[in-house]
């Protein structure tokens, strides 16, 4: 197995441990806020890691407006924390019991957006952290979407389709009272694509009775929005297109690494294949392909097909050219490498991963998961003058096509794929030059320029709204 949570550490004082959670806070006030936020949560690493992240960068914005500090604090602590057990019966007639979970983190600016990750592991904090990224995520797409995130421990892989169902409709029985098209609108993440979609909102609709835009990702035949599959992977690539452009250069001839082989890492490597890059490798859990010469797209149509199930793994793929390499991340791949997209999951690129982009070449880093890359990998990166975009920004388009399907319900019609394509690809515009501007007005990197903007964006409308 790839270790792909946190790295581990080691045995360390409290006051030692106190000292590391404030390092780099220069902000009295904030060295307070960070203090308070650990003390309630101590054992959560994923969503101090990111708390950290988004406070580290934004300490700039307090110099300027001291009275957004308390609405950081604020924006820390979630609206609302759903956590509920999920019983279902495995066809071998023996019941199963799952957590579920929905963090509703902030509805400062619209109802609460975010996905819901079906996977073995799944607890509170990655869900916590998950949700508080998506809160700045979804202020940058400048759609009116607050943030949320849910999911449950439940592991797809080996499961059929009935127990799929049978833990789908098991899930919503609980989760149904809790959302609603003007309150809470969950979507897909790992685990959970348009077949999972169906059978939650099959079963909302059977509790409920509304046929409505209460979940997005939904199938084109009943109220889904053209692209959104397509929409976080594509996104991806646009974001790449504008910053490359903007540096005088395209994506054409680019030697490329996309990590992970599920919904995003497919559509990013497939919208680099038409912008003429290379995809050298692709992973999952238990290892990588390489083809020296690049995938065809008969090649990564056979890994769809071997992903289509959950239970597929990456090395029933067969082609003559193709190495399958066991137990290792794509990312030690020997030869020059221009761009690499993580696309899997949380901290599956760590620093000796990041020592080797930078070793091989690498020049741009687009992160297409959600908080692939650790901080020391980043540091690394930015040491090395490799230019890293964040996941807030870079994945953001799944969830801005996810607030195009919500008008859409709400309108009672359907764009074409032109339509549709064409405000993906104005949002991460949007998206890259906001991040740009920010960037050059705090004299400070994408990263923490992307999470300035974000906290900007919902700090204001949470500020308006006073102490709720
Ligand atoms: N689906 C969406 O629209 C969005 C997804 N994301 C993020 O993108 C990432 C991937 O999500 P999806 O593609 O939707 O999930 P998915 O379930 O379709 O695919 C996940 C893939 O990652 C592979 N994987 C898991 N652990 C791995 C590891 N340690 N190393 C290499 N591969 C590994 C799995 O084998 C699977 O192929 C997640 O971080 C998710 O939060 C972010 C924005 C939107
Ligand atoms: O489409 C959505 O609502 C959520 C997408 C998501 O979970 C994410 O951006 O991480």
């Amino acid at each position: 197995m790839v270790p792909a949570e946190l790295p581990p550490s080691s045995p360390r004082s409290p006051k030692r441990m106190q000292e590391d959670w404030l390092e780099g806070i220069e902000h009295p006030g904030l060295r307070r806020v960070l203090e308070t936020v650990k003390e309630r949560d101590p054992a959560q690493p994923e969503f101090l890691a990111a708390v950290k992240e988004v406070a580290a960068s934004i300490q700039p914005v307090f110099e300027r407006r001291p009275e957004l500090l308390p609405v950081f604090a604020q924006l820390c602590e979630p609206e609302r924390q759903i956590i509920f057990r999920v019983p279902w019966i495995d066809d071998a007639g023996q019941m199963q019991i799952n957590r579920g979970f929905r963090v509703q983190f902030s509805s400062a600016i619209g109802p609460y957006k975010g996905g819901l990750r079906f996977r073995q592991g799944v607890n509170l904090s990655i869900i916590k952290f998950l949700g508080f990224e998506q809160v700045f995520k979804n202020a940058l797409t400048t759609l009116p979407m607050g943030g949320g995130k849910g999911g449950s421990d439940f592991d797809p892989k080996g499961k059929s389709e009935a127990e799929l169902q049978r833990f789908c409709q098991s899930f919503m029985t609980e989760l149904y009272r809790h959302i609603g098209d003007e309150t809470d609108v969950p979507a897909g993440d790992i685990g959970v694509g348009t077949r999972e979609i169906g059978y939650l909102f099959g079963q909302y609709k059977r509790l409920t009775g509304v046929y409505g835009g209460v979940l997005t990702g939904k199938g084109l035949e009943w109220g889904g929005s053209r692209l959104r599959p397509e929409a976080t992977g594509y996104g991806a690539v646009f974001f790449a297109k504008e910053l490359l452009e903007d540096e005088g250069d395209t994506l054409v001839g680019k030697r490329c690494l996309v990590s992970g082989s599920g919904n995003v890492a497919q559509h990013c490597a497939q919208k680099l294949m038409d912008e003429g890059a290379l995809v050298l490798g692709m992973s999952d859990s238990r290892g990588y392909i390489f083809e020296r010469d690049g995938l065809t797209r008969e090649q990564l149509a056979q890994i769809s097909a071997i992903k289509e199930s959950h239970s597929g793994q990456l090395e029933q793929y067969r082609s003559p050219t193709a190495v399958f390499v066991q137990g290792r991340r794509v990312w030690e791949v020997d030869g020059p490498i221009d761009a690499a997209f993580p696309c899997a999951t949380q901290h599956e690129l760590d620093l000796e991963d990041a020592q080797q982009l930078v070793q091989h070449g690498c020049k741009f880093v687009f992160e297409g998961a959600n908080m692939p890359c650790t901080p020391r990998a980043v540091r690394c990166f930015e040491e090395h003058g490799v230019v890293f975009s964040p996941a807030k920004a870079v994945n953001a388009g799944g969830v801005a096509v996810s607030g195009l399907e919500m008008t859409q319900d709400r309108l009672g019609m359907q764009w074409s794929e032109e339509e549709v394509d064409a405000k993906l690809r104005a949002i991460m515009h949007s998206i890259y030059r906001t991040c740009k501007e920010t960037a050059e007005e705090y004299h400070t990197t994408l990263a923490a320029a992307a999470n300035i903007a974000g906290f900007l964006r919902v700090a204001e409308a949470q500020r308006a709204q006073g102490a709720v």
